[in-house]
């Protein structure tokens, strides 16, 4: 998969080279390239923005600069037809909340192009004209809060979709049972050793050492803790699913 992230802080993307999406770019798994926006102007102070039609504080960053920059990094300068899925992801307060879901479908593209806004943003014809053009452009908010920029937004996404790779974690059952995988939710408490902390022991069953009842136990907590911090969630869950957790193991 191709990720291409561009921004006007490219350095603050360098926390991609670290950790488990470093190691899956140095395997090859993951080919990440981040771009400084400002190599797309074309003025001696490299300038990326503007005052905004219509009056109101900040500036609003530029259409065209925008343009010559993805038509690059989505190979629209030439004629031939890209390769594959292409999705423009734009992080903006005003998108659509990024899922678990969606990045498992994020996971499955060719290539993605992450546009990291500043300022009030980016000129809102940039996402109307690459739509318009057949890209799949998808606004999204990472939730109900407000960043200076895209490019945190941008670490959330390469990090979430990058571990689902195949190959990049050690062990994909472990993409299973964490909170918002396929189960739909939310994780069960863990414990490590000492057995005996802070005059707090470990539950038993865990110490046990019969395999399905702490399943049933595990599913049991990660039920309580949805229901507790997740209502939403519980609504979407399969009530046959929630009967099983109940049969004799
Ligand atoms: N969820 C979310 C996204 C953002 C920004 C994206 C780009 C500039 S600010 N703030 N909050």
């Amino acid at each position: 998969m191709r990720i291409d992230v561009v921004t006007i802080f490219p350095g603050y993307l360098d926390a991609l080279d670290l950790s488990l999406v470093g190691k899956a770019r140095r395997d090859g798994l993951l080919d990440l390239r981040v771009h400084d926006l400002r190599d797309w102007t074309t003025d001696r102070h490299r300038t990326v923005d503007d005052t905004p039609f219509g009056g109101g504080a900040g500036m609003v960053m530029r259409p065209d600069v925008w343009g010559r920059a993805l038509d690059d990094v989505l190979g629209r300068t030439g004629g031939g037809d890209p390769a594959g899925r292409q999705v423009l992801l734009v992080p903006t307060p005003s998108g659509e909340r990024l899922t678990q879901r969606t990045v498992e479908d994020l996971a499955t593209v060719d290539q993605l192009v992450l546009a990291c806004g500043r300022y009030e943003g980016i000129d809102a014809r940039v996402a109307e004209h690459y739509a318009d053009a057949g890209v799949e452009v998808r606004e999204f908010s990472l939730g109900d809060y407000v960043l200076n920029g895209g490019e945190v937004a941008a670490l959330v996404v390469v990090e979430a979709v990058a571990r689902l790779l195949p190959g990049v974690v050690g062990n994909p059952q472990s993409l299973v049972e964490e909170s918002h995988g396929a189960a739909g939710l939310l994780e069960y408490p863990v414990y490590t050793k000492p057995p005996a902390w802070a005059g707090r022991e470990v539950p038993e069953i865990l110490l046990s050492g019969h395999h399905g009842n702490i399943a049933r136990w595990r599913r049991d907590l990660a039920l309580e803790r949805t229901a507790e911090r997740r209502p939403d969630m519980v609504g979407t869950l399969d009530p046959a699913d929630l009967d099983r957790r109940d049969r004799a193991v």
